[in-house]
């Protein structure tokens, strides 16, 4: 077995590679407004009732159209996996490694392909996609080679006379339900962590990012997982998703989203149900709200360079996106007009043509993005951006809003948009405080070169994943782990080496000889 190594992004400034995607993002266009099937059991079933994909950047634009499952379609295939369980169960552990193994390397052989479609699908500009379709395959390669780790259970002690082992089993029928700002990653990860384990799942992928999903299922075919184990069944949260959270047969919910569903969810799965005999299990993966800190000792373009990249990248859309710029008075100036400079460079544009941003995901998260810019003029100075277009396509510029008080809404909600508050704090323990002043835990970062409150910072620096002179978001599968406190969720970390344990339940054996 090849050591676990991260897949490699690509560097679109080789003329290859540029054509490359060029070639890919032609043979995704060839193939737009495509139908597809739910999967449940070994059937492929076609509704009249679609789910409609549509590119961000340009609004008439569809990509596809996903048939929606309704409660009988959740239902049936509730009992498809229910079925298919008492099988996979028993499947060895490296033959379900195999199958993940082999639609990695499907799924490498078509990477850009896979970009592509997130490029028109997401909005993600070339590198954002890249990094999507790298993290998926690294997820299926990452939790391949865990569940061969754990196949045999760890060790415990035994006494003469004594035989014990402590073995995984897995837990039953779960239900992944994805976000659309990791379509790929994020949603293939948590759907093959439970497949690995022995668990047979219904996917339910955000409704904003289907195809990817629909995709996904296919290649997860093509390499040979039976049928009933791995059920498609988009479908509206409010209507499939509280059906299936509280379906008694549910075993397990393995959910990223936001804070208010995962809160949803979290209250529904702790509810008993006619007929059912555990208490459900559920892995909640949500919002962040997240900061950079700035210490007066510091390379102070690195923190520039790190707010800008960290705030803006895919259009501050991720979970891990700096959205809080915390500094030090004594260099807050000169940070701040730096990152303005950095700011206006940026280009926003459709993400077909690589700009370094481009559009955000719909309608919806376009007006909130810029009722928190209104909220912004308000609460702080704009610097930076403040203007947004959705005449073809949902295109926000990068905002700055400066000199906004800790406590102010800016500094408290999650936007999910190319939107960055800039605070001052007199010294860096007020900075620090400032940083945990939020309710969520999710990522943070800190450029400093005093060891000394790099030391404090790991200590008191309350988020899951804490980042020292970088950005904070790009995260690597394997090497650091994802996950948050507090409001962020269940600190269940993807892509570490305790993740795939949620999904299986441990036994204890004792035999007396
Ligand atoms: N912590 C993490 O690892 C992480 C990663 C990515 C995104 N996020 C968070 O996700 C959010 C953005 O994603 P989103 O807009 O897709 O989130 P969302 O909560 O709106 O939707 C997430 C998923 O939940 C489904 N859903 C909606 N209502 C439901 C219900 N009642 N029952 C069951 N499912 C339901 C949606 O259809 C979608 O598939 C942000 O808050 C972001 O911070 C967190
Ligand atoms: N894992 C990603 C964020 C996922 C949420 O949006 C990162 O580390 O930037």
């Amino acid at each position: 077995m090849i050591p676990y190594k991260h897949e490699p992004f690509t560097d679109f400034t080789n003329e290859e590679n540029k054509k490359a995607y060029q070639e890919a993002l032609q043979k995704v266009e060839g193939y737009l407004g495509q139908d597809y099937p739910l999967y449940i059991g070994a059937e492929k079933v076609t509704t009249d009732d679609k789910i409609v994909s549509y590119n961000p950047a340009d609004k008439e634009e569809v990509i596809g159209r996903v048939s929606k499952a309704n409660r009988d379609h959740a239902e049936k295939a509730m009992q498809e996996a229910s079925a298919a369980f008492e099988s996979w169960k028993k499947v060895k552990p490296e033959i379900r490694a195999d199958v993940l193994f082999k639609a990695a390397a499907i799924i490498r052989r078509r990477k850009h392909e896979f970009s592509a479609l997130l490029t028109k699908e997401a909005g993600k500009p070339w590198n954002e996609a890249d990094a999507d379709t790298a993290e998926a395959i690294d997820f299926l390669e990452f939790y391949a080679r865990q569940m061969l780790k754990l196949k045999d259970g760890v060790p415990v002690e035994s006494r003469p006379g004594e035989y014990n082992r402590y073995d995984y089993i897995p837990l039953g029928v779960g239900i992944i339900i994805s976000p659309w700002n990791f379509p790929f990653a994020i949603m293939a990860g948590t759907a093959v962590a439970a497949i690995v384990t022995g668990n047979t799942i219904l996917l339910k992928p955000a409704s904003t990012t289907p195809i990817v999903a629909a995709k996904f299922v296919e290649v997860m075919m093509e390499a040979g997982l039976p049928s009933g184990v791995l059920n498609f069944v988009p479908g509206s949260g409010a209507e499939v998703g509280d059906y299936l959270v509280d379906h008694p047969k549910t075993r397990f919910i393995s959910f990223t989203g936001s804070r208010d569903v995962g809160l949803r969810i979290f209250n529904r799965a702790s509810q008993l149900n006619d007929g059912q005999i555990w208490l459900k299990r559920v892995i909640a993966e949500m919002g962040g709200k997240d900061t950079i800190v700035v210490d007066k000792e510091a390379d102070l373009e690195l923190a520039a360079q790190s707010i800008v990249k960290s705030a803006f990248g895919f259009s501050g859309q991720k979970c891990s996106a700096c959205s809080r710029a915390v500094i030090v008075e004594d260099v807050y100036d000169q940070v701040l007009n730096r990152a303005v400079e950095l700011t206006k460079q940026l280009t926003v544009g459709n993400p077909t043509e690589n700009h370094f941003m481009g559009p955000v995901i719909d309608q919806a998260a376009f007006d909130k993005i810029m009722s928190y810019v209104e909220i912004g003029k308000e609460e702080g100075r704009i610097l930076a951006g403040g203007e947004g277009d959705s005449s073809k396509g949902y295109f926000v510029q990068p905002t700055i809003v400066a000199d906004v008080d800790p406590k102010a809404r800016l500094m408290q909600e999650e936007i999910f948009g190319p939107v960055v508050a800039f605070a001052k704090a007199k010294d860096f323990d007020e900075a620090l405080e400032i940083a945990n002043n939020t309710e969520y835990g999710l990522t943070g970062a800190v450029i400093t070169t005093n060891r000394s409150n790099m030391e404090k910072a790991r200590e008191d620096f309350h988020v899951g994943n804490l980042y020292f002179n970088r950005g904070c978001t790009g995260a690597i599968v394997g090497y650091q782990p994802f996950g948050g406190f507090n409001m962020s969720g269940t600190d269940s970390k993807a892509g570490g080496p305790d993740y795939l344990q949620l999904h299986m339940q441990a036994k204890t054996t004792s035999e007396t000889f």
